[in-house]
């Protein structure tokens, strides 16, 4: 492909991708996929460019485009070189016309500005991610991993975490095929760490999805007690299976949720529980240097009804817990209202229960809660809370 037509080329997948945006549609990443699956003839190269030029004018854009030209057009007006690359040749854009504008430039959708937390670095939350690595403690030591990953540095605060520069194919690497190492970051190990799980307890993940806490919990758990990881979508806990077999983590139980019926499914385990994480649905505000698109699809109206639920799933969660057993509220959000004003609300529903301080290296003090943010800490942005039941 010429220059010019990987221009082209990002320009109509951007156009998909706001269309998908806009309607609930797969994420960009499956849009690209298939779009190269249907063009055998772009090589390994052309496929990169595209893509780099497809998310250069994702990051650049906080609210979402009117079309795929504006958001492309976006980032060549801040190229030079670019631009002379609009030619209208065979398969290239047309010219930029004199007075055509791009997408605005900006991080945060301007309806969202006021919503976040304020002590986040809003320019931080598009930062590039490096790829951290949680050593699997059911299998191996950091000390016998670390000689495979030359390239991997520690991260201060956690014994079992790694980091690899953005983009290292872990996937490719022994020590991840052997389920030495999981791919998860350093926010994710340090609620795990805030859970304070011990051997031959009874925990429960209670929104667990694909399980990336459910192992770093069963690791701390070292193989003994009971932990049941329990979602309400099937497709997300069948791929848990695998990964905890590779993991040598096959005490884990599943269990899947009906929506709406959730207490009657955990019935049995009323009031038996030491540990109860809920990792909550929320809008992913703190996900969005790997999840740049999730800006796009983010409306107050999709907020409005994350807050109700994650109020709701704390509410079913709480009889659950056994006296003077600890409830983990955790969200890869920075909103107020997923996060401090979730946790005050639920404190307000619900006597005999008490918020008590998290003790970790990382982070700030926030409401109730600990406050993690890219520009802060390095890690995805989360916020997270431990609530006590009295005994
Ligand atoms: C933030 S994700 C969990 C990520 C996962 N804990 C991890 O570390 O990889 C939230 C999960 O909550 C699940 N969920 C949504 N509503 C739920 C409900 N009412 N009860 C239980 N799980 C629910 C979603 O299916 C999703 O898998």
């Amino acid at each position: 492909m010429t220059p010019s037509a990987r221009i082209q080329a990002a320009i109509d997948l951007l156009d998909a991708i706001i269309a998908s945006a806009r309607d609930g549609g797969p994420a960009a990443d499956t849009l690209i996929a298939r779009y190269f699956k249907e063009r055998r003839y772009a090589g390994s190269r052309d496929r990169r460019a595209v893509r780099d030029h497809v998310y250069d004018a994702i990051r650049r854009a906080a609210e979402r485009p009117e079309t795929g030209r504006a958001a492309m057009i976006g980032v060549a007006l801040e190229r030079p070189d670019m631009t002379a690359l609009f030619d209208g040749s065979t398969h290239a854009p047309l010219p930029i016309e004199p007075g055509e504008t791009g997408a605005e430039a900006g991080a945060v959708p301007e309806w969202l500005q006021g919503l976040l937390a304020d002590k986040v670095e809003q320019d931080a939350l598009l930062g590039r991610a490096p790829v951290d690595l949680r050593v699997n403690r059911l299998k191996a030591t950091p000390e016998a991993v670390a000689p495979a990953l030359p390239d991997a540095t520690s991260i201060a605060g956690l014994p079992d975490g790694l980091r690899l520069p953005e983009g290292f194919p872990v996937e490719q690497q022994a020590a991840w095929k052997d389920g030495l190492v999981e791919v998860q970051d350093a926010g994710s190990q340090w609620i795990a760490a805030a859970c304070g799980v011990q051997p031959g307890m009874t925990v429960v993940d209670l929104c667990a999805g694909a399980g990336g806490k459910t192992l770093a919990l069963a690791g701390a758990m070292a193989g003994r007690g009971t932990l049941v990881a329990a979602d309400t979508i099937r497709s997300r806990l069948a791929r848990l299976e695998p990964r905890a077999a590779r993991a040598d983590a096959t005490f884990i139980e599943t269990l899947l949720l009906d929506q709406s019926h959730e207490a009657r499914g955990l019935e049995s385990l009323n009031g038996q529980v030491d540990v109860v994480l809920v990792d909550a649905p929320c809008s992913g505000t703190g996900t969005w240097r790997r999840n740049p698109e999730a800006r796009w699809r983010l409306t107050q109206a999709r907020l409005d009804r994350l807050v109700a639920e994650q109020a709701r799933i704390l509410d079913f969660a709480a009889p659950l817990l056994a006296p003077g057993g600890a409830l983990v509220y955790a969200t890869c959000a920075l909103t107020e209202r997923e996060g401090r004003g979730q946790v005050e609300a639920f404190l307000a529903r619900h006597a005999g229960w008490t918020a008590e301080p998290i003790d970790l290296p990382v982070g700030r003090a926030h409401g109730a809660g600990l406050l993690l943010t890219p520009g802060h800490d390095g890690s995805d942005g989360f916020f997270f809370a431990r609530l006590r039941r009295e005994g």
